[in-house]
């Protein structure tokens, strides 16, 4: 294994904000130098507002542009849902982000969940995954997907995407995305992408925020316990970082690294 995972904490999300938007367009413009567009996958939780906080502030210069026309945007995990459902992942990075982009800027290509689908969680994992079959089979080698960027969140239980601590998923090693019916937060019914496909991305970035994180935090980063986020921290090494801010990490023995690219 490479370095450790670096643990970059602010005062608060105003502060979290520009430092993940520099972060992002990095992770953009390599993806771009190396293949002419930018895969990433995103999950649901509070991650979507953060993220327009982060992306929808005006560009400040040449080095700051944020190339949505380049854009593939993918599902770390959705529910198991209508597009337009409360619960629905889509839905909530659509009202957060995709419908705030301005109209003039040409616009990202956004690979939703095929709602035909709803009646049979395993389908539709598999639908999901002939999308990215289809999306990067392009490449050389597609025995995995290589997002470009996976910006994930970390549930107070140490979850991501919908690997869940002690779940059998976890173990999950020739799906790119498998769906899960016993999900321990609700809704039940899901689908994922499967712990290789997370550790196999150029870059993962978790956001995570407030007090509320602090025991996971600590257990994460402390002992590990094979949390599904310490798990992804392992294997991915100084290619993840957490963008956290200081009252989720308070009392956290860790190394934390002053932000820089
Ligand atoms: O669909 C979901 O439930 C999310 O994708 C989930 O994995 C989320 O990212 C974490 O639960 C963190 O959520 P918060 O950022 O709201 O704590």
């Amino acid at each position: 294994m490479g370095k450790q995972a670096n643990l970059y904490s602010f005062s608060g999300v105003d502060t979290l904000a520009p430092a993940l938007r520099a972060y992002v367009i990095s992770c953009q413009d390599a993806g771009l130098a190396r293949h002419g567009v930018f895969k990433v996958g995103v999950s649901g939780g509070s991650l979507p507002k953060t993220l327009a906080q982060a992306l929808l502030t005006p560009s400040s210069g040449e080095d700051d542009q944020v190339k949505w026309g380049k854009w593939e945007i993918f599902f770390a995990d959705e529910r198991v849902v209508p597009l337009d459902h409360a619960d629905s992942n889509y839905a909530l990075l659509k009202a957060e982000l995709l419908d705030k982009l301005p109209a003039d800027v040409e616009q990202p290509l956004v690979h939703p969940i095929n709602p035909d689908f709803l009646d049979d969680a395993q389908e539709l994992a598999d639908q999901y995954e002939q999308v990215l079959v289809r999306s990067f089979a392009s490449r050389d080698s597609v025995k995995l997907p290589i997002f470009d960027l996976l910006l994930l969140g970390c549930g107070p239980d140490g979850h991501t995407c919908s690997l869940f601590p002690s779940h059998d998923l976890l173990r999950e090693e020739s799906a790119w995305v498998a769906p899960i019916e016993d999900s321990p937060k609700p809704p039940l019914r899901r689908i994922t992408l499967t712990l290789p496909v997370v550790n196999h991305s150029v870059r993962v970035a978790f956001v995570a925020t407030g007090a509320g994180k602090q025991g996971i935090m600590k257990e994460i980063f402390e002992e590990g316990n094979g949390l599904p986020c310490a798990l992804v921290n392992e294997v991915t090494g100084e290619r993840c970082s957490w963008f956290v801010d200081n009252a989720a990490v308070e009392g956290v023995s860790y190394p934390k690294r002053p932000f820089c690219l």
